[in-house]
């Protein structure tokens, strides 16, 4: 989940030819980076040169601490994200103390040899099979309410600020799924997620928070506040909690931790399970809403997998049911838009610390490099999305189409290629769920509904510490206009997972 988009962006440069002495250095001047590029693994190539014809595999980039390597191989990226000597687990305790909150005894307790596996194991069984198919049914369950209370008729929904609309849509629902019935957050509490999404790069530095993210610290503060009540009423173990909550917290009690400090780390809950899934929604809403075309394409894949009861007296439409499990299958242009989105705006950063000396080889090419114990490793989606070999040139174009009927050999040129989500031991345990969510809002308005008021807006970096890039306008997209479409005026809206 850490991911440095300035660092991403000045990546994406060195490698994509679009590098100038000025861009980098207020590229620099942010991650702290002192010198300019210094290539150890190809030191004959002259860095200032324009550097469309070198993608080195590897290199390293001096640090104000030392150096870190950067890996913008994708097949040398798989290889690094398989190898157990790079480890992830010393970036999850640093984000959990500075920008959680989690206390030097905390950080102690997981540091023990075996600890941060157990957590591994715990969070990954937690998110998938039966467990997360409840939070599914669950989540859906909200989102096909918000949907069935739009007014019919011709008037609908007038919705005054679209980003706002959609993320407290998947927001609420997504802590009911989690939190279950008790769940302390409402509507109003919503807008301080965000708040705390803007400084939690800044946090996670752990250098100085109330002066570098005031308004961060107390948007977490507020919420935290909120969990240690829940927490402490121990309804984290109520039955319609889920797994990734009632088990991580049975853990953390087993090793010591009072309720009344669950929250510093569980806090880190809520986080992961908005702050990159609800951008992914905006951007993938946006792009096929804008499109009449495409959502038109998309209404009558998404038409094969609904199954729609009528009133046998008016022969009108009452309930549409969308049968989620067929949705990759039946709608193939529903999942390369998701896919694409994932793709183009993708800011994700990828770290890894080398813990013991280590050789990555490189399987096809053969090259062997020697990475230091104690160096970081890091690579960018922004330089891996946008490789012209690997998705073609002009690639910077949104075009769902590249995932439609992909030959072989593209889909095994992409797979190291594609990495929205991370990968190895570490890839994100909650794609599965969020994919659920953002398929499943998506797919029903575009059956029932027609949306006034889309239009694609520029991409700006994502908030540091977070992996997908931010619409332009900020924090208030425009007004838009949900309509029922004719004859589904009276649809009540139900998913079938
Ligand atoms: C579109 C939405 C999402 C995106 C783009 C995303 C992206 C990522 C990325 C890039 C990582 C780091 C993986 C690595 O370094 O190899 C990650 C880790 C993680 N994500 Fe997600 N994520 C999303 C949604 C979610 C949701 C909904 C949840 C929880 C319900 C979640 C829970 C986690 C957890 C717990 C980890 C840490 C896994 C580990 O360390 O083993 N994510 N995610």
């Amino acid at each position: 989940m850490l991911s440095s988009p300035n660092l991403g962006g000045l990546l994406a440069s060195l490698t994509q030819g679009e590098w100038t002495p000025g861009e980098v250095a207020t590229a620099l001047a942010v991650p702290l980076v002192l010198y300019l590029v210094k290539i150890v693994v190809f030191p004959t190539v002259d860095p200032r040169e324009p550097p469309k014809d070198y993608a080195m595999p590897i290199c390293s980039l001096p640090m104000l601490h030392g150096y870190v390597y950067v890996i913008n191989d994708p097949v040398l990226i798989s290889a690094a994200m398989r190898n157990r000597n790079l480890s992830f687990d010393p970036f999850s305790l640093e984000f959990a103390s500075g920008a959680m909150g989690m206390t030097k005894e905390h950080v102690e307790i997981f540091s023990r040899p075996g600890n941060m596996e157990e957590v591994s194991r715990v969070i990954h069984a937690a998110l998938s099979g039966d467990n997360v198919f409840r939070m599914n049914v669950r989540a859906l369950k909200d989102i096909a309410a918000e949907l069935s209370n739009v007014p019919s008729g011709n008037e609908g929904l007038r919705v005054p600020d679209c980003a706002t609309w959609l993320r407290n849509v998947i927001a609420l629902a997504t802590m009911t799924a989690m939190f279950g019935k008790n769940s302390p957050f409402t509507a109003d509490d919503v807008p301080d997620f965000w708040e705390f999404d803007k400084g939690v790069g800044l946090l996670a530095l752990g250098i100085a928070p109330t002066l570098l993210a005031p308004k961060s610290l107390a948007a977490r503060a507020r919420s935290q506040a909120k969990l240690t009540a829940y927490y402490e009423a121990h309804h984290d173990q109520a039955d319609d909690v889920a797994a990734i909550i009632r088990d991580r917290a049975a853990l953390e009690r087993r090793h010591g931790i009072p309720d009344r400090e669950l929250a510093l780390i569980e806090y880190s809950m809520l986080f992961v399970s908005t702050t990159n899934t609800i951008p992914t929604l905006i951007w993938f809403f946006i792009h096929v809403f804008a499109h009449k075309d495409l959502a038109a394409r998309i209404r009558a894949e998404v038409a094969l997998v609904a199954t729609v009861a009528t009133d046998p007296d008016t022969g009108r439409r009452t309930t549409a049911s969308i049968d989620l499990s067929r949705l990759e299958k039946a709608c193939p242009t529903l999942h390369a838009t998701y896919r694409e989105t994932l793709r183009k705006y993708s800011d994700v950063l990828g770290n890894r610390r080398v813990m013991a000396d280590t050789t990555l080889r490189h399987p096809v090419t053969g090259r062997e490099y020697l990475l230091k114990k104690g160096v970081n490793v890091q690579w960018a989606a922004q330089v891996t999305h946008g490789l012209d070999d690997v998705w073609g040139e002009g690639n910077d174009a949104f075009d769902p189409d590249r995932f439609v009927e992909t030959s072989a050999v593209d889909e095994k040129k992409r797979r190291g290629a594609m990495i929205p989500f991370g990968g190895g031991r570490n890839l994100c345990p909650g794609r599965n769920f969020a994919q659920a969510e953002n398929l499943g809002l998506v797919s029903a308005v575009a059956l029932g509904f027609d949306v006034e008021g889309m239009e694609v807006p520029g991409a700006v970096n994502a908030y540091m510490g977070t992996a997908v890039k931010r619409p332009e306008w900020g924090d208030v997209g425009p007004p838009i206009h949900l309509k029922r479409r004719p004859g589904w005026e009276d649809v009540a809206w139900e998913f079938k997972c």
